[in-house]
């Protein structure tokens, strides 16, 4: 199998490709459009996965839409998670100052920056590939990143996202493409119903909105959910003598058991229920709310309050 086309393909549409709703127009000419999409992956020998989340972007604007909504700026150093074919990398390049991409497909790793260097041979020395899991990515070569900018696969895209901000702590910006209801997740206030795990983790580290919608039909394969845009803007995490660890044990621990008051859902975290209910009338919290009531300053407050163990 060849992994290393000697030229990036043309773009002449073809009947069995993948197909979207705009071709990209003469200034759009580096970016990838459905028929380059389409035949990259077969010069490749590339068969999109599911369990990779491989769901490639074909439309031009589409990217340039991530590129405007994440508010990319010329002094940015880009972290991008998943390149896969380079859709996206590609509108980066033209708009960031570095951009730094970790893929786990060792064939789309590898042939990453050949599809760069054809396309913006002028952009090409500001792209780094790093070949990785990004789940065991903790450091990354070049000046840190600024930015998170990603089209996630969709199976790990909330892990990935809350390592990511974890792990560097330069990234101020981020706006990432997720499966729809797992935007309206991250994005959900107290109160909401699809408010949980995801929503008060990813507050910890960011203010966190909702920041449009994709369709189906910019993919290829069309994937069968439709995806949104979530944008998260660094702030100061709560103030609180408890650690983040300790933290996020409290949010694991009330929503384990959603429906439950959170004397009962944190009874095995405090030790008991009525150890839970000490802790609770400590952090100023009523035993009788449950875990999505709560904001992350409320969970921090517990968390500083568990008893310890006799
Ligand atoms: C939804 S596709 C996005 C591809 C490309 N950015 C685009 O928009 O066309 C997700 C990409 O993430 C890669 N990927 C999946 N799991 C990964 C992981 N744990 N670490 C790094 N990359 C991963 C896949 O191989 C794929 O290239």
């Amino acid at each position: 199998m060849s992994t290393s086309p000697s030229q990036t393909p043309g773009s002449s549409q073809t009947p069995d490709g993948p197909d979207g709703p705009d071709a990209p127009d003469s200034s759009d000419s580096h970016l990838l459009g459905p028929s380059d999409v389409r035949e990259l992956a077969k010069a490749l020998g590339v068969r999109p996965t599911k369990q990779r989340g491989q769901n490639f972007v074909i439309d031009a604007n589409t990217v340039r839409r991530i590129v405007r909504a994440a508010e990319v700026r010329p002094e940015d150093v880009v972290l991008e998670v998943g390149p896969g074919l380079g859709s996206l990398t590609l509108a980066l390049l033209e708009a960031a100052d570095r951009v730094t991409a970790v893929e786990i497909d060792p064939v789309l790793a590898e042939h990453l920056p050949t599809t760069v260097a054809a396309r913006m041979p002028d952009r090409a020395d500001r792209f780094t590939l790093v070949h990785a899991d990004a789940m065991d990515v903790t450091e990354l070569p070049g000046p840190p990143p600024t930015a998170l900018v990603a089209n996630l696969p969709y199976n790990v895209a909330v892990p990935v996202l809350l390592h990511m901000l974890a792990a560097f702590p330069s990234i101020d910006r981020s706006l990432v493409m997720v499966q729809s209801e797992v935007a309206d997740r991250l994005a959900a206030r107290p109160g909401n119903k699809v408010y949980g795990v995801p929503s008060v983790k990813a507050n910890w580290y960011a203010e966190v909105k909702r920041s449009g919608a994709i369709g189906r039909n910019v993919f290829w394969p069309a994937p069968n959910v439709d995806s949104g845009l979530v944008s998260l803007v660094r702030r100061e995490p709560p103030k609180t003598t408890a650690t983040r660890a300790q933290v996020f044990a409290v949010v694991d621990a009330a929503f384990a058991q959603r429906r439950k008051t959170l004397r009962a859902a944190l009874a095995g975290w405090a030790g008991s229920p009525a150890a839970a209910e000490q802790a609770l009338a400590a952090a100023g919290v009523d035993h009788r709310l449950r875990g999505e009531a709560l904001t992350v300053e409320q969970f921090a407050a517990i968390a500083e309050h568990r008893p310890t163990p006799a």
